[in-house]
């Protein structure tokens, strides 16, 4: 699993977070449910929301809404009492992955800038890195509403890479799904695949990659 010679050594990195350090999965799921009962809707399972989260929160609940045959009309007051759950709820049902602090250790004993970028809203990622001891790794903390588009789009990456002082092809994108990949690609940086987060309910395996790891801390393997 060593670095192909395409890319040069990279000088920074950007993380994802939810899927790729924390498992946040238990979160959204409490938050999407409590909120859905607010309404007086029915419950969403484990497995759906699993599938749907990595394209950003207010595409989760839409969706969710839509899954549970909501009125259209409901997404506003749903989306207000959603982010008022969330706030409170954030970090409570979430682990930090095996691996994720030995791997950010080296990243960073390795010279490496590092930034954390996810499509989830800034307001929730800066909490829920500080309540897990991680923001202190991040020199740049960007949310999916820190830029006018999000991951799969590469302008979040070129931003970020932007505020590295770090050109794309030195720059590595570590992820969970098939955004991150696809941000990556576009954006002329390499990517790394953590296989143990989630992807659309699909194989992160078949996501070409240069390479995936079953933990974060395989990442000097891969740098060495
Ligand atoms: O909020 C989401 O949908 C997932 O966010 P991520 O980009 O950190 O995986
Ligand atoms: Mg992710």
């Amino acid at each position: 699993m060593k670095r192909s010679t395409i890319f040069p050594s990279p000088r920074a990195a950007i993380l994802d977070l939810d899927g790729t350090l924390v498992d946040t999965l238990g979160d959204f799921v409490v938050v999407l449910n409590h909120t859905l009962n607010d309404l007086g809707l029915p419950s969403v399972d484990r497995a759906f929301v699993e599938r749907t989260i990595g394209k950003g929160s207010e595409h989760l609940l839409r969706s969710t809404l839509a899954q549970v045959g909501a009125q259209a009309g409901l997404y506003e007051t749903a989306w207000t009492r959603y982010q008022a759950r969330y706030l409170d709820i954030n970090g409570k049902h979430a682990q930090v992955f095996p691996g994720v602090r030995e791997g950010l250790d080296r990243l960073r004993s390795r010279g490496l800038r590092l930034a954390c970028l996810t499509n989830k809203p800034t307001a929730f990622a800066r909490p829920l890195l500080e309540r897990k001891g991680l923001c202190g790794y991040f020199e740049q903390v960007f949310g999916g509403d820190a830029f006018e588009r999000k991951k799969p789009d590469p302008l979040p990456l070129w931003r970020t890479c932007e505020a590295l002082e770090s050109e794309p092809s030195r720059t590595l994108m570590i992820g969970d799904s098939s955004n991150d990949a696809q941000a990556a690609h576009a954006a002329g940086c390499p990517v790394v695949l953590v296989t143990y987060g989630y992807n659309h309910g699909e194989d992160v395996r078949a996501v070409p990659a240069q390479a995936h790891i079953e933990r974060l801390d395989q990442i000097e393997d891969w740098l060495a």
